[in-house]
Order: structure tokens, then C-alpha cells, then sequence
């Protein structure tokens, strides 16, 4: 093919129109709606996948169909690129444009546009692999996406129900198959093997860990945490609680992650089985995102969120790359947000770099690759961590001078191994805290003390125009509105510990405030009467002003 095979996409494009009326947005998590409005979108994702192929020599791309922590009638698609790296940002627009041509002809001449504006060579071969969790609007959604795959000729490959890290991990595998830099094997039973072997290693000759209980979201997560657990067998014992991957409404309802992490609370349906200080973790929707919690000798619901899985991990990294006799070669630095805890950040500062960038998983991906080795997580439980080329090349030539060192060596090699590096992995990062846990022989409580969390609050403000908020060092400060910024400033320094920000959301059409204080009471004060600064600057929630805003 040198030229579009423009009668075949008209044929396929005029199957799937666009419904008037709604405009779609490539955002931070792809295109994510109501997934009954979401057949003309998952056609063009199909197209443009096929074209960013192409654009990249034939390299294979992933589509998952996925909406995540939403509830179960949303569903969503994003792409992957060849590295198991999220979509490179300037073909976000691109996206965009094409899901939101109003006609076939005006679909046609976006497709010309890309073509020319990324000067594509039509005649390459396009080659692309695709998943989708467990939604119910899933199957349909993706035989939408095989007919723009079909109409741009691309060679495909479908794996299924499975997980977003999964896909993840099968693009990059497919894309390194048979170079020395093999991610492994190019199947759902590689990635299995892979992630179980290193795990085994990494345990062998310490105290086997306690059952752990699993929540995972009645979603896809169910299914690859059975798999991995016939993988682990004795050596993770699990209970998986949450399991009703066919059950109507199950998915993500009053459990997952997103649940635990913005109730702070148990999922209801572990109130009765969880025993004091047990170990339990939620997966979302996707199995991208982590939590993990317990309950104390008193009862009380002990959150772990993204920020202690940092420090849980980084330390231990960080340690063992000093037991390697590493440390002046190999840097470890951290990647956070605004939305760290400040107490974490405290923590972890006083142990390696730290780094705070913009909201979003693409953002701290890209500075995380700035290390050798790079740890990333937002407080919500998505992170990973990456070693770069020239770290594991030298973790494999390394040569250790004595027992300790080759010890600890061997163990950063396995954790290479273990981490899934392209992506959060909700299984991989589980499987990587336990390793820690393990090792250091830390019940949750001990986990949990490694320091106290600064009491936070996060609230949304509904704003007639969410755009006319912009900010600037990594989020943590307003240039507009004008003014808005130093009214914060003199609010945050009447209270102790007090820090607060607000920012735009690129999910949802809100401002959202966080604050934090040394207290409670303040912490909560400080936000609320930060929402009434923002309310009063610009309000625009039809409900009228929220009665708790000061
Ligand atoms: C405060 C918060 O949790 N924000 C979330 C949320 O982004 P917003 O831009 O804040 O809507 O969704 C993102 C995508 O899932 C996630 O990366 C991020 O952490
Ligand atoms: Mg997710």
C-alpha cells in the first residue's frame, strides 16, 4: 500500500459514524466515556493505531480497551507505543482530531493530514496488538476496533481479556523479541513465568509471608491474580476476595483501589475477613493501580498508600545498590507529585533525590527515566520503577568483591526482572512490596510507622470555567487567576504544617484544592476555605456555594 486505501475506509468509516453532539478527548487516560457512545472512537483509535505503526517502521502498538477505576458502563482505549511506553504526547492531538470529525469526508481528510503531517510511509507494514478488561460494552467495542484495523490494513494480534500492564508488557516483549534486550517471552504465560520466577528468587531461604487478601475489583485483575497465583504457589499464599468478573454492576462497585484510596476505608465486602494486622491490597479495574492496608490491634482501618509503597521501595533499593558497592555509579531518584504527602516527601528526601512534577502518568515516567535508576508513584498507587540501559548492563557485568555484595546484587537483577517496567503493574508492584516485607520482616504496622502522614484533604470545586486556572511549578502555584496565588499564601501561613494548591483536573470538569496541616481540624479548614477562595473567584456549581466552604 503506497496510497490510502480510501474506498475501504469509507466503506468501514460510514459503519461507524460519529453521534453528533459530543466532543472526545484524548486525555491523560485516553479517550474514556459512557462506553456506548464510544463505537466511532474505538473505529478511529483502530485507524490511527494502524497509522502510528506504520509511522514507526512496522513497529508493533498496543490498543487497550479499558476504563480503569470508572464505573462499569464507562469504558475507554488508549494506545501503547513500542516500548511499552504510554503514546507520545504530540499524537495525542491527533486522537483528537480524528475522533471528533463530524463525517466520513471530514474522517478521510484527518487521516490525509496525519499521513502528510507525520510524513508517512504508506507502504510500511502497520502490526498491532490489542486487549480489553472485563466491561461488558468490551466485545463490542473491540470488533469496532478490528474494522479500523481491517480498513487500514494492519496485522493484528488479539490477547484478549487481560490487564493494562499486560498488554503493556506483551507490546514491549513483541518489540525487543530476539535482541539482547528481550523483555521476555511474548505471551501472557511469559509474563506469568517471568514475574514468578523472579519472585521465587528473591524470597528463597526467608520466612515464607502470611496469606495476603486481595481485593480485586470484581475486574480483569481476578483473573491474571489466579494465574499468577498457580505460578507462585506456596511460595505467596492468596486470598482473592472480589472475583465476580461476570456479575452485572460488580465491577469496581463499593471496592478496588479508587475505592479505598478516596473513602480511606475497607471495601465492605472484607469487613467480615480481614483479622487484625492481615495484610490485604486493592487492585482497580485494570490492575495498574495498588493499595494496600490493614487493620490494627484496635480495628482501625491503616491505609498504604502509593507514597509509602515509595518509601517502602526506594529505601530498599537505595540500600541494596549501597550493599552492591553501587552508590557512586548507580543513582536512584524519586518522582512524585503535589499530591505527595508531605511527611513522605520529608521522609524520602532525606534518603535519595526527590523530584516533583505534573499530575499524570506520562509526566513521571519521563522523569524517572532521567535516573539510573528511577522510582515513580502517585499517591493513588500507580508507579513503577525504572533502570536504565546502561544500569542493567552494568548490574550484569558488575563484578562484587565479596559474599555481601554479590548478594545484593543478585537480588537488583532479579528486582529487574520482577518490576514492570513499561507501566504501573498493580500484580508486579504487589508482588515487589512483599519481596520488601520479606525481606525486612515488617508487618504492615511496622511498614506503616516508617512515618506518619500529614492529615490532608482533597476537595473539588465546580467552576464555570475550569481553563482559566493555570499554573506553574509543577502545579504547586496559580499564575491565573491573578491574585488567587498570594490569597493561598497568606491563608496556608496561619497554619502549622499548612500547605495547599490547586490546580485544574484533566479528568473531570473541577478544580481540585488539597491542603494539609499538622492537624486534623486545620487540615480540613484549610481546604475548605481555600475552596471558598476558589468558589468565590470563580464559582459556577449550579447547587450554589458548598455550605462547608468558609
Ligand atoms: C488527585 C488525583 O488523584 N488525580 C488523578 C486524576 O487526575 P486529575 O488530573 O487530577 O483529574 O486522574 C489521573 C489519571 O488516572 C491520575 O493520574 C491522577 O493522579
Ligand atoms: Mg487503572
Amino acid at each position: 500500500m503506497s496510497q490510502l486505501p480510501s474506498s475501504q475506509l469509507r466503506a468501514y468509516a460510514d459503519a461507524h459514524p460519529k453521534p453528533p453532539n459530543i466532543e472526545y478527548q484524548y486525555g491523560t487516560a485516553g479517550f474514556r466515556t459512557l462506553g456506548s457512545v464510544l463505537d466511532s472512537v474505538l473505529f478511529r483509535v483502530g485507524v490511527l493505531a494502524g497509522l502510528r505503526s506504520k509511522r514507526l517502521e512496522g513497529r508493533t502498538v498496543g490498543v487497550m480497551v479499558t476504563a480503569s477505576h470508572n464505573p462499569e458502563q464507562d469504558n475507554g482505549v488508549k494506545l501503547v507505543d513500542p516500548r511499552g511506553e504510554m503514546l507520545e504526547a504530540s499524537w495525542e492531538q491527533y486522537a483528537t482530531f480524528l475522533a471528533n470529525a463530524p463525517t466520513t469526508d471530514a474522517f478521510l481528510d484527518v487521516v490525509d493530514a496525519v499521513v502528510k503531517n507525520t510524513k508517512i510511509d504508506l507502504s510500511r507494514p502497520a502490526r498491532v496488538v490489542y486487549g480489553r478488561d472485563t466491561r461488558p460494552s468490551g466485545a463490542e467495542l473491540v470488533s469496532a476496533l478490528e474494522d479500523g484495523l481491517k480498513a487500514i490494513g494492519a496485522e493484528t494480534r488479539n490477547a484478549g481479556i487481560t490487564t493494562t500492564p499486560i498488554l503493556h508488557y506483551l507490546v514491549r516483549a513483541i518489540n525487543t523479541k530476539g535482541t539482547a534486550e528481550s523483555y521476555g517471552e511474548d505471551s501472557e504465560e511469559g509474563y506469568y513465568l517471568k514475574l514468578s520466577g523472579a519472585f521465587k528468587k528473591l524470597i528463597a531461604g526467608k520466612t515464607k509471608p502470611e496469606p495476603i487478601v486481595i481485593d480485586c475489583a470484581n475486574g480483569v485483575g481476578a483473573l491474571a491474580a489466579e494465574k499468577i497465583s498457580q505460578h507462585l504457589g506456596d511460595s505467596l499464599p492468596m486470598i482473592l476476595e472480589n472475583t465476580a468478573t461476570t456479575t452485572k454492576g460488580a465491577l469496581n462497585y463499593q471496592c478496588g483501589a479508587d475505592f479505598v484510596k478516596t473513602g480511606q476505608k475497607l471495601p465492605p465486602s472484607l469487613a467480615d475477613k480481614l483479622k487484625p494486622g492481615q495484610r490485604a491490597c486493592s487492585f482497580d479495574g485494570d490492575a495498574d493501580r495498588l493499595m494496600y492496608y490493614y487493620l490494627d490491634e484496635r480495628g482501625h482501618f491503616q491505609m498504604l498508600d502509593g507514597d509509602k509503597i515509595a518509601a517502602l521501595v526506594a529505601s530498599f533499593i537505595v540500600d541494596l545498590v549501597r550493599l552492591a558497592g553501587l552508590e557512586k555509579e548507580v543513582k536512584v531518584g524519586l518522582i512524585q507529585t503535589a499530591y505527595a504527602n508531605g511527611a513522605s516527601t520529608k521522609y524520602l528526601s532525606d534518603r535519595l533525590p526527590v523530584k516533583c512534577v505534573s499530575t499524570g502518568v506520562k509526566h513521571l515516567h519521563h522523569a524517572a527515566e532521567h535516573y539510573q535508576i528511577g522510582v515513580y508513584f502517585e499517591a493513588n498507587g500507580h508507579g513503577t520503577i525504572l533502570f536504565s540501559r546502561e544500569t542493567l548492563e552494568k548490574l550484569s557485568t558488575h563484578e562484587p568483591n565479596t559474599p555481601a555484595q554479590s548478594t545484593a546484587l543478585n537480588h537488583l537483577v532479579n528486582l529487574t526482572h520482577l518490576i514492570n517496567q513499561t507501566v504501573g503493574d498493580a500484580i508486579s508492584d504487589m508482588l515487589l512490596v512483599e519481596v520488601v516485607l520479606t525481606h525486612k520482616s515488617y508487618s504492615g504496622a511496622e511498614w506503616n510507622s516508617l512515618y506518619t502522614d500529614l492529615p490532608n484533604r482533597l476537595v473539588k470545586v465546580v467552576v464555570a470555567d475550569r481553563n482559566a486556572f493555570k499554573t506553574e511549578d509543577a502545579e504547586r502555584r496559580l499564575v491565573s487567576p491573578a491574585g488567587l496565588q498570594q490569597k493561598i499564601d497568606e491563608l496556608v501561613r496561619k497554619f502549622e504544617g499548612g500547605r495547599s494548591f490547586v490546580r485544574p483536573s484533566g479528568t473531570e470538569d473541577v478544580v481540585r484544592v488539597y491542603a494539609e496541616a499538622a492537624i486534623r481540624a486545620q487540615a480540613d479548614e484549610l481546604a475548605y476555605r481555600v475552596g471558598g477562595l476558589v468558589y468565590d473567584e470563580a464559582g459556577g456549581d449550579p447547587k450554589g456555594r458548598p455550605k462547608e466552604f468558609v
